[in-house]
């Protein structure tokens, strides 16, 4: 069974690359035909993942009626989700596996919520966890979480994704699975602003612990189950992104940490996706401190220093 994937950006390069050499023929679409071509000839990702090769299994296209087969790996930037799907009505009908981590700003719904919203007959999922596309590229050990409402879709998508270096494990819980993916960046950012401030590895332990904490209060305000924040999808993606200065999350936290510029062209979900849940916290009364504190550093109401003594200051609590 074939399967395709919209957006060849780093980590749909990295599914394309690890499903390939498991045997699944696959089809990459990239919105650039430039890029497409230079792919597909030079069996390369130049710009966003380089040295990795295509394997033969993997064909690179612009043309969004080359895409092959009834599943579809959605690996594009969280803000972009909709309006690729817009763009791609054909769509409609198949399975559809969200790849991006995040919360929509101009609406506040997650990837199966645009799904549904946009391709109604669509069978929605999301592929989530920690993983870095570098790592997955390299055939490096990966394991993620696949969430999907139904079930007998589940497993055999379940099936078609693991390979050799990918193990993936299943839920229900789409909604577990994408506050967590989500909320992990922000508390990147948080964490990276915080080491890049110099406020010490005991603060990062307390950011990562009590950002665990919110994610967990505004994903069972959701509706998640609890345990799925305490899987993959949730702990294990939290504590990847928040130590690991090969996130773009992280590092986008140390360059706001060290007063540095940071450059544009690199995709940070956490940042829209901490404005967009804060909103949502707001509507639904939670209280989530540490996301209140990334939006005032993103906004430059308070520097890391002062976002910190303020998280301090809180009233006492029970932990
Ligand atoms: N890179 C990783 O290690 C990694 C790992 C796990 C999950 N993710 C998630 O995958 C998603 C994509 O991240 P990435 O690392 O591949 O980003 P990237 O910046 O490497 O690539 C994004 C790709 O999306 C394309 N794109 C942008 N707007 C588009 C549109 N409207 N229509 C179609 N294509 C469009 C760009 O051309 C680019 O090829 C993010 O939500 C990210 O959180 C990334
Ligand atoms: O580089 P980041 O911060 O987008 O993180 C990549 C993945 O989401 C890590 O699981």
């Amino acid at each position: 069974m074939s399967v395709s994937v919209l957006g060849a950006g780093a980590f749909g390069t990295s599914l394309a690359i690890s499903l390939g050499l498991g045997g699944v023929p696959v089809t990459l679409w990239s919105r650039d035909p430039s890029q497409a071509k230079a792919m597909q000839e030079s069996r390369e990702n130049a710009l966003r993942l380089p040295s990795a090769k295509l394997p033969d299994a993997v064909k690179v296209t612009s043309d969004l009626n080359e895409l092959q087969g009834d599943v579809v790996l959605l690996a594009v930037p969280m803000q972009k989700l909709r309006a690729a799907l817009e763009a791609a009505p054909m769509l409609d009908g198949k399975t559809l596996v969200a790849c991006c981590k995040g919360i929509e700003l101009t609406s506040g719904q997650g990837p199966i919520e645009i799904i549904q919203s946009v391709a109604a007959n669509a069978t929605p999922a999301i592929l989530t966890g920690p993983s870095f596309a570098a790592d997955i590229a390299k055939g490096l050990p990966t394991a993620l979480t696949l969430a999907c409402e139904d079930e007998h879709a589940l497993q055999s998508l379940q099936a078609l994704l693991m390979t050799p270096n990918l193990r993936i494990y299943r839920s229900t819980d789409t909604v577990g699975a994408s506050i967590g993916g989500a909320l992990k960046n922000v508390m990147a950012i948080a964490c990276g602003a915080a080491m890049g401030a110099g406020l010490g590895e005991s603060a990062r332990a307390s950011l990562i612990t009590r950002g665990f904490a919110e994610m967990n209060r505004m994903a069972t305000a959701m509706g998640a189950q609890a345990d799925t924040l305490a899987g993959l999808s949730g702990f294990g993606d939290l504590i990847l992104t928040c130590t690991s200065e090969q996130s773009r999350n992280y590092s986008y936290g140390l360059s706001l940490g060290r007063a540095e510029t940071f450059d544009a062209n690199i995709t940070v979900e956490g940042a829209a996706t901490a404005r967009a849940t804060l909103a949502r916290a707001e509507a639904l009364k939670i209280d989530m401190p540490i996301t209140q504190a990334v939006v005032a550093l993103l906004d430059q109401k308070l520097n890391v220093r002062e976002a910190m003594s303020q998280l301090l200051a809180r009233p006492p609590k029970k932990e």
